[in-house]
């Protein structure tokens, strides 16, 4: 893993730094391979770096987009995170439906959901049931509990180890999220973190030594590199390293 740590001036400097991995590792894979696979994180701060995304001329036909983890919400609720990066960026390009890869949150059981998205993604990136594959771009952000994706502190979810999909939980509310190995196997993880809010999850998660169950983002150690982008506010503390 090589890890680098960049902290911005604000908030719009930090998208735009995110903006230029993205489109250098996607533009990278698709040169390489044909094809170039990104998983979206949710909540609010991804969403100015997706409106960007929407005005860029990437070969859309190439890009594949899925979501590292969804609330068990709707399609069309306000909390959705599939919705929201619609409606900021894929809704506004050319890309074709089928390249868009949604977690399905209409199953009554969320784990039949998880099971469901683990087979679209083994089917897709054509690995067997015991494998973990490769996205070239994997988002994440951080809550101020210092989970990422819907990992969540002292949740089972952390501990899965044998599938690529599984149900989280916040606060008693299912999530459908990759899991921990699914995410360190990626090329690229991009941690994008905004906000005086997460100062102290930060200082946890950086920690020479605290309890991984406490804060889940300590566990992401990508096989590829691993990017965490700061704005001021939150990264006051951390210099830029390697
Ligand atoms: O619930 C979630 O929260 C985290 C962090 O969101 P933010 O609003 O603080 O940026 C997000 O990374 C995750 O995907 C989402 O489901």
């Amino acid at each position: 893993m090589t890890k680098i740590v960049e902290v911005l001036p604000d908030l719009e400097a930090l998208i735009d730094r995110a903006l230029a991995i993205v489109l250098d590792k996607l533009n990278a894979a698709v040169t390489e391979r044909g094809i170039g696979t990104i998983a979206l994180a949710g909540g609010s701060t991804p969403k100015p770096l997706y409106e960007k995304l929407a005005a860029q001329s990437l070969p859309w036909d190439k890009i594949h987009v899925f979501w590292g983890d969804e609330r068990y919400v709707p399609a069309d609720h306000p909390d959705s995170n599939q919705r929201m990066a619609r409606l900021a960026w894929l809704d506004r390009v050319e890309i074709p439906a089928s390249n868009v890869h949604p977690m399905a949150t209409n199953e009554a059981d969320p784990a039949i959901a998880a099971q469901t998205h683990a087979a679209e993604l083994q089917a897709f990136f054509q690995v067997k049931a015991t494998e973990f594959p490769a996205f070239d771009v994997i988002l994440l952000g951080i809550g101020d509990d210092a989970h990422t994706a819907s990992l969540f502190p002292h949740t089972d979810a952390l501990r899965v180890d044998d599938r690529l999909v599984t149900v989280g939980s916040k606060d008693g509310q299912p999530r459908i999220t990759f899991t921990v190995p699914l995410i360190n196997h990626a090329q690229t993880v991009i941690f994008m973190v905004a906000g005086a809010s997460k100062q102290s999850a930060l200082a946890q998660i950086f920690a020479p030594v605290a309890d991984d169950m406490t804060y889940p983002s300590r566990l992401i150690a990508p096989q590829g590199d691993l990017w965490w982008l700061l704005d001021q506010s939150a990264g006051q503390n951390f210099k830029n390293e390697g």
